[in-house]
């Protein structure tokens, strides 16, 4: 039987690791969180500084993907009340609309009552978000490794290491996907493309045999990030340098600006490497916050409501 109302929490995710552009894939501790009802007239209630500028008509991104999930399982669309709050800044390379698509339909498949297995919610979503790599992370939660060919993706997780942990530094401008993608050339020299499937493939292999000292070796690039780094100002700095600061390997987020370094846990030189984050962006005029995030081996997850639980704001602020 379909619920009366469901919420979700869905996490952020840190897409390419480097080589693996539109392809690879980590889920953060970083969350949004969606709660669903059907509604006599459509409401839509954005909560928090991370929704800033997000619309509250029908044409909401979570609206519009709930939609899409009504019309894929041949069901009428409701009105619909919904509620937004995240943990995830918007348009940084954190996920932030890999989030709300997995989030809108993981909550609308609950909901409408559909109940279309994960895998076909993993079909739909790579084929709106047009890469697998964030929308997958959020989905299944740890690392993905995926492809989409246009009509069909595939993916196989991989359980992060107990000490992996990442350094995030987010600087205070945004940067569309959308424009990250336009710098990208349309064709690239056969050397380039070797060098990433190396580098590519030995990543996959070093995270999935948990060899933490090969990510350094690993997380190289030739694609995308060269492309990119004039849109980010101290990336070239920090990708050559993060290393000798403590870093297993750093890259650019996503399409960026955020930059994301990784470390091991017991390795203790984790105010080093925050300070030579935050220090290499401030050295360009740019602030940057940093945060230590752990990978969330969980991704998306749903709760049908019965009534009796807590408030929207108190499952926001982390009740359960
Ligand atoms: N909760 C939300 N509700 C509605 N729209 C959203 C929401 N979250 C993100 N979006 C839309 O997605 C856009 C950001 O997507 P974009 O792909 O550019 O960046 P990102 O997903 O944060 O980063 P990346 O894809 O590089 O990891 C926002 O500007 C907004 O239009
Ligand atoms: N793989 C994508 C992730 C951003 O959505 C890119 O780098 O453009």
């Amino acid at each position: 039987m379909a619920p009366a109302a469901v919420r979700v929490r869905v996490p952020a995710s840190t897409a390419n690791l480097g080589p693996g552009f539109d392809a690879l894939g980590m889920a953060l501790d970083l969350y949004a969180r969606i709660e669903m009802s059907e509604a006599d007239r459509t409401q839509i209630e954005l909560f928090g500084s991370n929704m800033q500028g997000i619309p509250t008509d029908k044409t909401n991104l979570i609206y519009k993907v709930a939609g899409t999930l009504y019309h894929h399982a041949g069901l009428p669309m409701p009105e619909l009340s919904i509620r937004m709050d995240s943990d995830i800044p918007l348009t940084r390379g954190l996920g932030s609309s890999a989030s709300a698509i997995v989030g809108a339909l993981a909550a609308a498949n609950a909901l409408s009552g559909a109940d279309l297995p994960p895998d076909e919610l993993f079909q739909i979503a790579s084929g709106m978000e047009k890469h697998p790599d964030n929308v997958g992370a959020s989905l299944f939660g740890g690392i993905i490794a995926a492809y989409w060919d246009g009509h069909e993706a595939k993916h196989v997780r991989i359980e992060p290491h107990e000490r992996l942990e990442a350094l995030v530094a987010v600087p205070a401008f945004q940067l569309s996907t959308e424009h990250a993608r336009r710098v990208l050339p349309d064709q690239v020299p056969m050397k380039d493309a070797v060098f990433n499937i190396g580098h590519s493939s030995l990543l996959v292999a070093a995270l999935a045999a948990g060899e933490l000292g090969m990510i350094r070796h690993a997380m190289k690039d030739a694609l995308h990030q060269p492309y990119r780094a004039a849109l980010v100002p101290g990336m070239e700095k920090i990708l050559r340098e993060a290393a000798d600061h403590g870093a297993l390997g750093a890259a650019l987020s996503g399409a960026g600006p955020t930059l994301i370094a990784f470390a091991d846990k017991s390795e203790g030189r984790q105010e080093e490497l925050e300070a030579f984050l935050r220090e290499t962006f401030r050295a360009e005029g740019i602030e940057a916050e940093t945060r230590w995030l752990r990978p969330s081996r969980e991704g998306v997850r749903v709760w049908k409501l019965a009534g009796g639980e807590p408030s929207f704001e108190e499952f926001a602020g982390g009740a359960e």
